[in-house]
C-alpha cells in the first residue's frame, strides 16, 4: 500500500510548500489537500518538484464558509459560482499537475439540485479533459456535514451515470462511508470500477486509521487484493502534531525509510 497525505488535515500547522516536504520525510508517496488557494500555485509546483511527490487532488471553493455553505455545484440559481469556482480549481490544479478537482456539491436537497449538480459536473468533466485531470465527487456522513447534497454511494453513482463522463469518479472516503453506509469492504469490492480515489480515517472519531470501528489492516488487505495499488488518502485529525500519529503508517514504508 502507498499513502498519500491529506494537507488539509495533517501538519495544518505548517505553510502548504513545508507541509509537503514534511509529508515526504514522513515517507508518504503523494499529497493531497483542501482549499490551497491562499498559497501561490508556483511555491506548491516549487515543493512538489523538489520533493518528487505527486499532488492527488484539491477540493473546489465552498462559498460562505462564515455562513454554513460547503460547496455550490449543486445550489440551484448558483450555476455562475459553482462554474467560476471549477475554473479556479482546475486551472490552479494544472499550474501544480494535480491529477484531480473535487467538485463540492453544498447544502442542497431534491431534484432542483440533483440537476444544478449534473450540470455543473457535465461542464467541470470537459474542463478537466482538457488538461487531463479527474472530477471526484464524495458522499459526506450527515453528522459531519449536515444537509449536504451528496450522502451515499449510491446516491454518487446514479449522479455519475447522469453525468455521463469518462473523468468522473467516485472519492470513497472509509470514514464518511463507515459512519452512516457501512458495509465498507464489500462496497470497495463493488464499486472500484467507479472508484478515483480512496481516503481513510477512524470511525467515528476521525482519528489516526489505527483504532475505532473500522479495521484498516482488513481493508488494506482487502484494496490489495483487489489490485487498487494508488495511493490512499490519509485525511484524519492528528489532534496535535502529525508526527506521533503514524505509527499505522510505519509497517507500509520500504526498510530504509
Ligand atoms: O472528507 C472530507 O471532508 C474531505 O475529503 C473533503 O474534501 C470535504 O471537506
Ligand atoms: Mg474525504
Amino acid at each position: 500500500m502507498k499513502f498519500s497525505a491529506n494537507l488539509g488535515f495533517l501538519w495544518t500547522e505548517l505553510p502548504l510548500p513545508r507541509a509537503i516536504h514534511a509529508a515526504r520525510a514522513q515517507g508518504f508517496a503523494a499529497v493531497e489537500c483542501h482549499w490551497p488557494y491562499d498559497t501561490p500555485a508556483d511555491d506548491v509546483a516549487q515543493a512538489l518538484a523538489e520533493t518528487g511527490l505527486p499532488m492527488l487532488g484539491l477540493n473546489t471553493r465552498r462559498g460562505d464558509v462564515a455562513a454554513g455553505e460547503n460547496g455550490l455545484a449543486a445550489l440551484p440559481g448558483r450555476g455562475a459560482e459553482a462554474r467560476a469556482a471549477v475554473a479556479e480549481a482546475v486551472s490552479y490544479g494544472a499550474a501544480i499537475g494535480a491529477r484531480a478537482v473535487h467538485v463540492m456539491a453544498g447544502r442542497a436537497q431534491g431534484p432542483e439540485a440533483e440537476a444544478a449538480f449534473v450540470d455543473t459536473l457535465r461542464h467541470a468533466c470537459a474542463l478537466a479533459a482538457e488538461q487531463g485531470m479527474t472530477i471526484l465527487i464524495e458522499p459526506l456522513n450527515r453528522h459531519d456535514a449536515p444537509g449536504y447534497f451528496l450522502r451515499t454511494t449510491d446516491q454518487a453513482v446514479a449522479i455519475m451515470d447522469r453525468v455521463g463522463a469518462d473523468n468522473l469518479r467516485l472519492m470513497f472516503d472509509c470514514y464518511h462511508v463507515g459512519r452512516t453506509e457501512g458495509d465498507v469492504i464489500h462496497r470497495l469490492g463493488a464499486l472500484l470500477p467507479r472508484i478515483g480515489h480512496v481516503q481513510i480515517a477512524a470511525v467515528p472519531d476521525r482519528g489516526a486509521p489505527d483504532h475505532g470501528e473500522l479495521h484498516y489492516p482488513a481493508i488494506f488487505a482487502e484494496l490489495a487484493r483487489l489490485g487498487y495499488d494508488a495511493p490512499i488518502g490519509a485525511e484524519y485529525r492528528p489532534g496535535g502534531p502529525t508526527e506521533p500519529t503514524l505509527g499505522w503508517l510505519r509497517p507500509w514504508l520500504p526498510a530504509s525509510a
